[in-house]
């Protein structure tokens, strides 16, 4: 598999290249920076030394890249990478685009434009959104993915058996969800300085993070119907790591079995979703460097709700090791191929 990775120095793009240096038929061709073409990346992520030498490449050179690649991942921030498909698509109508961002995870180009605050320039991509477990079928025929972001994979997992069975009041959404500092890429800022962070938990973007309309959108569609979350991030002192804490009213009636039964049901045969069971307590130390989401699920018969709790590594089922599953769905490759290497633990 020829694969080029566009925003290859962030986080996610060295993700992907530990995640595929393993993997048996994965060829690095191209990997792209504008800041520091023509540095070897081992030289700016030495823990990659002895997997690559690979000098990084600008941009500019996308004719070259679209042309020969297979395969594109995009690990650029929102805004940047719809042009990258755009181009790379019209160069090489059979490449398929991987994009790690945001710019095609909607169906609603108004609602990325509304969160966004950006006009988008792609909108005749048939992008399809890429969380594997829920939209494999689609995912195997794409040519262009839309990979959910890393709190949105959590709390989707955590919530979809819910309410795709309707056992739930999907007005009543509550989620609460901590992310470990990788989360907000390797770009420096004030926010994610150690002494800001260390020893410290903050929310943030209360009532407006643009994670919300994703997972609105999704959940939405597995609802037949539109809905309204509350979704609350919050920033944690570990470099790794997302909990999502779900709450939602069940409807009247049902069971704690039948919670059960649909988390069996849409998850039992998952081998990336480990299923800890009713009273199950996730924790994202299991879960590191893995593509595992871990779930668990408490009935709280005093308040009525169920409360939904799950564990990834934001940078691997959250982003490249997501990325890579939909990449092996696409081409036919086994699902775990490059992804089932266990967590590092403690
Ligand atoms: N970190 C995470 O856990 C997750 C991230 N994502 C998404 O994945 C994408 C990449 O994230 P991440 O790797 O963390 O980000 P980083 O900030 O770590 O890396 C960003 C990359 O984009 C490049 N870049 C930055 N600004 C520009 C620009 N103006 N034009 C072209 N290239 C630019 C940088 O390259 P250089 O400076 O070398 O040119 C770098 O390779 C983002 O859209 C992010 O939202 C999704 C899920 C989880
Ligand atoms: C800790 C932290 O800052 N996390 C990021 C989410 C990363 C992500 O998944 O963002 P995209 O949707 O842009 O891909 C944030 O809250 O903005």
């Amino acid at each position: 598999m020829k694969i080029s990775i566009v925003g290859a120095t962030g986080y996610t793009g060295a993700e992907l290249l530990r995640i595929l240096a393993t993997h048996p038929e994965a060829e690095i061709l191209y990997i792209t920076s504008e800041s520091q073409p023509g540095t070897a990346i081992n030289e700016i992520y030495p823990h990659l030394t002895k997997f690559y030498t690979n000098k990084l490449v600008s941009m500019a050179d996308l004719e070259t890249i679209a042309a020969e690649s297979q395969v594109i991942f995009i690990g650029l921030p929102h805004g940047h990478a719809m042009e990258v498909g755009r181009k790379a698509t019209a160069i090489n109508p059979k490449v398929k685009i991987i994009d790690l961002g945001a710019d095609y995870r909607f169906k609603n180009h108004a609602v990325y434009e509304q969160w966004y605050k950006l006009p988008h320039t792609h909108k005749e991509a048939q992008a399809i959104y890429g969380l594997t477990e829920l939209n494999r079928t689609k995912v195997k025929e794409a040519s262009i993915i839309g990979n959910p972001g890393c709190y949105t994979t959590a709390s989707i997992l955590a919530l979809a058996p819910l309410v795709k069975e309707k056992l739930i009041d999907v007005t009543s959404i509550i989620i609460d969800a901590k992310s470990g500092v990788s989360g907000a890429g390797r770009g420096l800022n004030l926010g994610s300085h150690f002494t800001e962070v260390f020893e410290n938990i903050k929310a943030y973007n209360v009532a407006g993070h643009r994670h919300t309309p994703e997972i609105e959108s999704v959940l939405g569609e597995l609802a037949g119907q539109e809905l309204i979350i509350n979704f609350t991030p919050h920033l944690i002192p570990v470099a790794r790591g997302i909990l999502s804490t779900c709450y939602a009213k069940l409807k009247d009636g049902v069971s704690a079995e039948a919670v059960d039964e649909a988390y069996n049901n849409l998850y039992g045969k998952e081998y990336f979703i480990r299923l800890l069971g009713r009273g199950g307590y996730p924790l994202t130390k299991n879960t590191r460097g893995t593509n595992f989401c871990d779930l668990g699920w408490h009935v709280d018969k005093r308040t009525g709700r169920v409360i939904a709790i799950s564990a990834i590594d934001n940078l691997v089922k959250g982003a490249s090791g997501q990325a890579v599953q939909n990449m092996n769905v696409m081409f036919n490759i086994e699902e775990k191929t490059g992804l089932n290497n266990a967590p590092l633990y403690p």
